[in-house]
């Protein structure tokens, strides 16, 4: 569960979001919308504790995140948090079991997420040499074999076919189901209505997913 308590950031003058009051429960998934440059990635950044918000706090359980230490920070990242970011984030002259490595080195577990994602048989392949596509599928399978239990995604289906557009949303789905809390920032439609809430950085309305 995480949730967010009045929670503002500022760049400059230029304010994103104001006084932003979220919570997302294990099992549930939040859609984050709105017009490019709203402040969707900002936001999931704060969540997972890669930016600080200008004011506000952010709460897992009874623990302040924003008041951790930057060692703190680090932990928790570690332990409980899978990001799922819109570069990838991947070490592009490794192969893909090696950065399967990074969130778990179970290769029982590896080879279940890379099945999922539709990459089996490739761990040796090095990563610089796979496709836009292939890479956020890796990205994808890397969160899956770390069982985190907050998931951040931003613009996960961005580089994607319908067909892996739809695993993709149906393995972030599947996550929700099994437990975790799952943030996921989309100009997608199906994303969206994959989700359970729905909350326009924008105008900062909060909906229930149709
Ligand atoms: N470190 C920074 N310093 C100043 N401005 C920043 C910084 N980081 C982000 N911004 C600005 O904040 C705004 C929101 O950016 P953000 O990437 O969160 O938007 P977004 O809603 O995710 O956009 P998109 O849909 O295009 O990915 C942008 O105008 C961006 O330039």
């Amino acid at each position: 569960m995480i949730r967010t308590e009045q929670l503002t950031k500022s760049f400059g003058e230029r304010t994103l979001w104001r006084d932003v009051d979220l919570t997302v429960p294990s099992g549930r998934m939040l859609a984050l919308v709105g017009s490019s440059g709203s402040g969707k990635t900002t936001l999931l950044n704060c969540l997972g504790l890669l930016e600080q918000p200008s004011s506000g706090g952010i709460f897992h359980g009874e623990k302040n995140l924003t008041r951790l230490s930057a060692g703190g920070r680090r932990r928790f990242r570690r332990t409980h948090l899978g990001y799922l970011f819109q570069n990838y984030a991947l070490m592009d002259n490794a192969t893909i079991t090696e950065n399967l490595d990074v969130a778990r080195r179970d290769r029982r577990l590896q080879a279940q997420a890379l099945e999922r994602v539709g990459l089996s048989g490739r761990e040796r392949e090095r990563v610089h040499r796979m496709s836009g596509g292939e890479q956020q599928r890796i990205a994808l399978a890397r969160v899956i074999v770390k069982r985190s239990s907050l998931v951040l995604a931003d613009e996960p289906t961005g580089a994607l076919d319908e067909e892996n557009g739809r695993m993709v949303i149906g393995t972030l789905r599947q996550m929700a189901d099994e437990g975790c809390a799952v943030v996921v920032a989309t100009h997608n439609e199906d994303v969206r209505d994959a989700c359970d809430e729905v909350f326009d950085v924008h105008t900062q309305h909060l909906a229930a997913a149709v």
